[in-house]
């Protein structure tokens, strides 16, 4: 579904990413892990189009999306949650759904479904999301993305500074989403967390793939060492 081949970017002379090669298969789920600064965020929004790409390829459902904007990529069916849950503020719960539903062009069906995996978000349809906890404001983000109804979902450490609650919800939502055969490529910083919900694993050290596979595959203290801070 996702093939990112010999990826290089960074930012203007500071490269960053050096050959970096991943496969997302269809109804996969494939975590990205590694210590802070060693270039996940970096890596997701290379393959995003957020940040140009210097070398390699990036191929979506057997297309070439390497100079795609972002928003094409979207279009294309890439849903992306980047770090930090960014949301319009000063709009609603509501209104922060219904800016991405239009964009997206989605039927108001595509809202209903994201508020059902997130029901904890229907009484809060009025507030502000700048009101919101950090949490909710997480839960936000993914609905967003999910109501553009994607193809596949890009995570960046969806669970980051969240109270645990909350956590344990989101881990399901994606849970569910997967078993229901959407790809998502996660980057996640627990552990505990990706090897209950991963298929495969990359981790990154220092810009380069370092270890891929399965749970099985990787050696419980070699990745250890290299999430180590
Ligand atoms: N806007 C930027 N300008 C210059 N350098 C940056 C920028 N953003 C990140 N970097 C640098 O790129 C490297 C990789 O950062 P990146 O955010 O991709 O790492 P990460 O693995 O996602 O870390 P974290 O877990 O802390 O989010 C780091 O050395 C960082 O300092």
């Amino acid at each position: 579904m996702l093939s990112v081949t010999g990826l290089e970017s960074g930012y203007g002379r500071a490269r960053v990413l050096f050959g970096v090669s991943l496969e997302v298969g269809a109804g996969q789920l494939v975590c990205v892990m590694g210590r802070n600064g060693v270039g996940k965020t970096t890596l997701l929004n290379t393959v995003m189009g957020v940040l140009p790409t210097v070398a390699g390829t990036v191929t979506f459902d057997g297309r070439d999306v390497t100079r795609l904007k972002p928003h094409e990529r979207v279009r294309l069916g890439m849903g992306y949650v980047p770090q930090g849950h960014q949301c319009f503020p000063q709009l609603s719960v509501h209104g922060n759904l219904m800016v991405t539903l239009e964009a997206a062009k989605q039927p108001k069906q595509a809202l209903d479904e994201a508020l059902d995996l997130f029901p904890a978000l229907k009484p809060l349809l009025k507030r502000s999301a700048g009101h919101l906890s950090g949490g909710q404001q997480q839960q936000l983000a993914i609905a967003r993305a999910l109501v553009t109804r994607p193809r596949m979902l890009i995570l960046d450490e969806p669970t980051e500074g969240i109270q645990p609650s909350i956590i344990l919800e989101i881990e399901a939502v994606i849970e569910r989403l997967h078993a229901d055969g959407l790809p998502v490529l996660l980057v996640e910083q627990y552990l505990d967390i990706a090897l209950r919900l991963a298929d495969t694993f990359a981790i990154l050290d220092g810009g380069h793939v370092v270890r891929t596979g399965t749970a099985e595959d990787l050696h419980r203290e070699d990745v250890r060492r290299l999430l180590a801070v």
